[in-house]
């Protein structure tokens, strides 16, 4: 779930560049880049750590051309590297920079195909290298340049790769190319900006990011849909594979994005506010007598469902724990310890708000459990006299393969646990998880939208079903274990 954004503008992209990721950090803090175009060059600057860090005055100076594209980094394939932040390029055809989230699923036949019959090296470990090498060997086979032979060229790139993908490539002499895998599991999300000089194009992973940067929303990339727009803001839009069945993420809605974003017609905000409300209406039919004071929501997505919950429970909604602003998300961290220890660094109970008190606490999700065993703990520690937890989703049993990094289930609190086993091994006096039924409902927009999701970590249905070796192969590269043993220096 990294975040990407591409722009067509009349002038220099590279600060807009800069602010629209900026509001799509909380998709990626490993690593950032920026390409750029001028008439004869790629411009590329990328690194590891926040926007802010990868970028400064020098980096952005350089960094000239009316059209460019951004990428923010948190790797589901390969290491965390600064050998594969992102956007990557290649020289040939043409001169070609990629940013992509999410994450191919066939990416070992691609990579052997690519090699073999398209004789073309993969440098690194990332899928992503591999979808712009697959797109440039298939653009190759073009016989010119030009809005046609890229959508062409589209329609075996979808022929070929299969997964959770939004991708935002820049060709040298053409334009743009933006395109979303055919179940639309990754977001994509197209803007426009007109002016006296004319049109001007945007395309992004959440809507937030038009909101800085003064483009309107215009509408959501199709599943299996590829645009492209040329250098004089032309946009020239095809179906390039039958449509799927539209699935997008729901974890999407339920943490990866902002609220403030619109996602295929969705309000993340409004979502999240009926999970609230959902999830309020269960815990009163289980507790109908319940002795709760009041709802402490844990910082910062629970927030929207939090406030639901206790109007729906007619208690107080209490503010109980102060976040440090300077400490990332830890659920995107890579790995254990770290995220271990952040949550500590990142959250501190105000005492008073908890000393004898019966609190329901509520969170988004329950995945590792990293963050719901401190905080339980915390509470206890200043005093609470009872202790409840809800998450707004169901518990998270299977692993993540389309752009989210959760590949090893015994990593999972819920892992082979009832809800009960995992009640006592968090310390609390009960828990209560969302449905997945109301959960679908919750994102389900009464003006339309979506009416299926990929629910494969709550569900284990995988709508491009992947051969059993696949969720092995990726256990053993990417399970915390393996990472940490990949960071050990030799
Ligand atoms: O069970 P876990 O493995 O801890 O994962 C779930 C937690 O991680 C996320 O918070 P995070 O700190 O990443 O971001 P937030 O500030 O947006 O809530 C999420 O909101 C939960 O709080
Ligand atoms: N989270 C993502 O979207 C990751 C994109 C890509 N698979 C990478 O690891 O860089
Ligand atoms: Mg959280």
């Amino acid at each position: 779930m990294c975040g990407i954004i591409g722009i067509v503008a009349r002038h220099d992209v590279a600060a807009q560049l800069y602010d629209g990721l900026m509001v799509l950090q909380h998709r990626g803090q490993d690593a950032a880049g920026i390409a750029t175009a001028d008439e004869r060059k790629l411009l590329v600057h990328k690194g590891n750590g926040l926007v802010s860090e990868v970028f400064d005055a020098a980096a952005m100076r350089k960094l000239v051309g009316s059209m460019g594209i951004g990428h923010c980094r948190y790797p589901t394939a390969g290491s965390e590297g600064h050998e594969e932040a992102q956007p990557f390029y290649v020289n040939s055809p043409y001169g070609i920079a990629l940013a992509h989230n999410g994450n191919l699923v066939n990416t070992e036949t691609l990579r052997a195909e690519v090699f073999q019959q398209d004789r073309r090296n993969i440098n690194t470990e990332s899928d992503s290298e591999v979808l712009l090498n697959v797109f440039a060997h298939e653009l190759d086979n073009q016989r010119e340049l030009g809005p046609d032979a890229a959508l062409r060229a589209m329609e075996n790139v979808y022929r070929r790769c299969t997964g959770g993908f939004a991708a935002v490539a820049m060709v040298l002499g053409l334009g743009l190319v933006a395109f979303r895998d055919p179940n639309g599991i990754r977001p994509l999300v197209l803007g426009k900006r007109s002016g006296p000089d004319g049109d001007e194009w945007a395309v992004a992973s959440e809507s937030v990011a038009f909101d800085l940067i003064g483009f309107e929303r215009v509408r959501d990339i199709a599943p299996g849909e590829a645009v492209v727009v040329t250098g004089d803001g032309t946009l020239h839009a095809r179906q390039c594979v039958e449509p799927r069945e539209h699935t997008p993420c729901i974890f999407e809605y339920v943490y990866l994005a902002r609220p403030d974003s619109m996602i295929d017609d969705v309000s993340v905000h409004k979502a999240r506010m009926r999970m609230g409300q959902k999830l309020g209406e269960k815990i009163l039919r289980l507790f109908p007598d319940h002795d709760i004071d009041t709802v402490i929501p844990i910082p910062d997505s629970s927030r929207d469902a939090a406030l639901e919950v206790a109007h729906v429970l007619g208690v107080k909604y209490r503010e109980g724990f102060v976040k440090n602003r300077y400490v990332g998300r830890t659920f995107i961290m890579p790995g254990q310890e770290q995220r271990t220890k952040s949550v500590r660094r990142k959250l501190n109970p105000i005492p008073l708000e908890f000393r004898n008190r019966v609190v329901l606490l509520v969170d988004d999700s329950i995945v590792r459990g990293t963050t719901s065993r401190q905080i339980v703990q915390m509470v206890r520690d200043v005093g609470a006299r009872k202790v409840y937890l809800a998450s707004a989703a169901p518990p998270v049993r299977y692993p993540n393969i389309y752009g989210i990094d959760m590949p090893a289930p015994e990593e999972f609190i819920a892992h082979g646990r009832s809800e009960e086993e995992i009640q006592e091994l968090l310390g609390v006096d009960w828990l209560v998880y969302q449905d997945l039924a109301d959960l679908e409902d919750s994102v389900t927009s009464p003006k339309g939208g979506p009416t299926r999701f990929d629910c494969s970590c709550f569900n284990g249905e995988y709508v491009t079903g992947p051969g059993e070796d696949y969720f092995e192969r990726i256990r053993q590269l990417r399970s915390d274990a393996a990472k940490s043993t990949r960071r050990q220096p030799a």
